[in-house]
């Protein structure tokens, strides 16, 4: 069989989508693109050629790409992902361009960000605002370790917490809350499968509705602010007048949804105090 990059990447395009096919060489050969193509008639040893075909086979049944390579970026940052936990959107990239308007950019301020995941909004925070004071809550510690690991292989500083939501930030008050939670509804016919297959359920089923993990958040974030801090929280695109009814049932004001990049309703905030406008 043809092991060169050439007729191994004939063969995978005509498999995957887009570039899919690329970078999975590139990720399983460690070179870059450039170097296979001065190499593209040189064959492969077999080992390699062996695993880069198991890739493009794993990626046809549908385990997500960055899981395959292993990294994902978001904001400046290039992450280490895998299916302890999950792949952070483009969405949330967005939710932290609205984090960062939130606080004044040059204060000390302090943030929370609850379900962390890879870590993905605490690290951007803290590399896009090196001022302020960032901790993190995550209840899988499966995710906490990827979380952590990512943290010091980036040099980034974050206090992390293992547990549910506020449990462990007991006492402590926050400039800026921000989370995004588990929210699809348990029977969501729209969740794709290939998501649900291999991405943790933990980190997406929230109830019959999803909005188990928004009202639950909602409900103790008061205490955990202080007097003009900020709770900003993503949600499903359909979800934006519920989540803005909890805030406000809450006693938040300012309640304000966002759209994303597609138009679709994705992130709201509140705070505690009646004057407060951020336009
Ligand atoms: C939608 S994922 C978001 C991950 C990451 N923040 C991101 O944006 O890519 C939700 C995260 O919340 C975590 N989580 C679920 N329930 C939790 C709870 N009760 N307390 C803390 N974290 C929780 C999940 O394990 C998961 O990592």
């Amino acid at each position: 069989m043809d092991r060169t990059p050439a007729s191994l990447l004939r063969a995978a395009r005509q498999q995957l989508d887009g570039r899919e096919a690329d970078w999975l060489l590139m990720h399983v050969t460690g070179l870059s693109g450039a170097r296979l193509q001065l190499a593209a008639d040189e064959p492969l040893d077999a080992s390699t050629a062996t695993a880069f075909r198991d890739l493009v086979s794993q990626r046809r049944g549908g385990t997500p790409l960055a899981y395959l390579i292993g990294t994902q970026p978001f904001r400046s940052l290039e992450l280490t992902v895998d299916p302890r936990v999950l792949i952070p959107r483009p969405e949330t990239e967005e939710l932290v361009e609205r984090a960062l308007t939130l606080v004044p950019a040059n204060g000390p301020a302090s943030v929370a960000d609850l379900g962390t995941g890879s870590g993905a909004i605490a690290l951007a925070l803290k590399s896009e605002r090196p001022g302020w004071r960032v901790t993190a809550v995550e209840a899988s510690a499966d995710a906490l370790a990827v979380a952590r690991a990512n943290a010091d292989r980036l040099g980034l500083d974050v206090d992390w917490r293992h547990g549910c939501w506020f449990t462990p930030l007991s006492g402590q008050t926050f400039d800026l809350i921000v989370s995004n939670p588990p929210y699809v509804a348990d029977d969501d016919p729209d969740l794709e499968a290939d998501v649900a297959t291999h991405e943790p359920a933990g980190a997406l089923l929230a109830g019959a509705d999803g909005l188990d993990a928004i009202r639950c958040i909602v409900a103790a974030a008061p205490a955990h602010l202080t007097d003009t801090g900020w709770l900003l929280l993503e949600h499903g695109h359909r979800q934006g007048e519920a989540v803005r009814a909890i805030l406000s049932a809450a006693g938040f004001s300012a309640v304000r949804t966002h759209r994303d990049q597609q138009g679709l309703e994705r992130c709201t905030e509140g705070c505690l105090r009646g004057d407060e406008d951020h336009g």
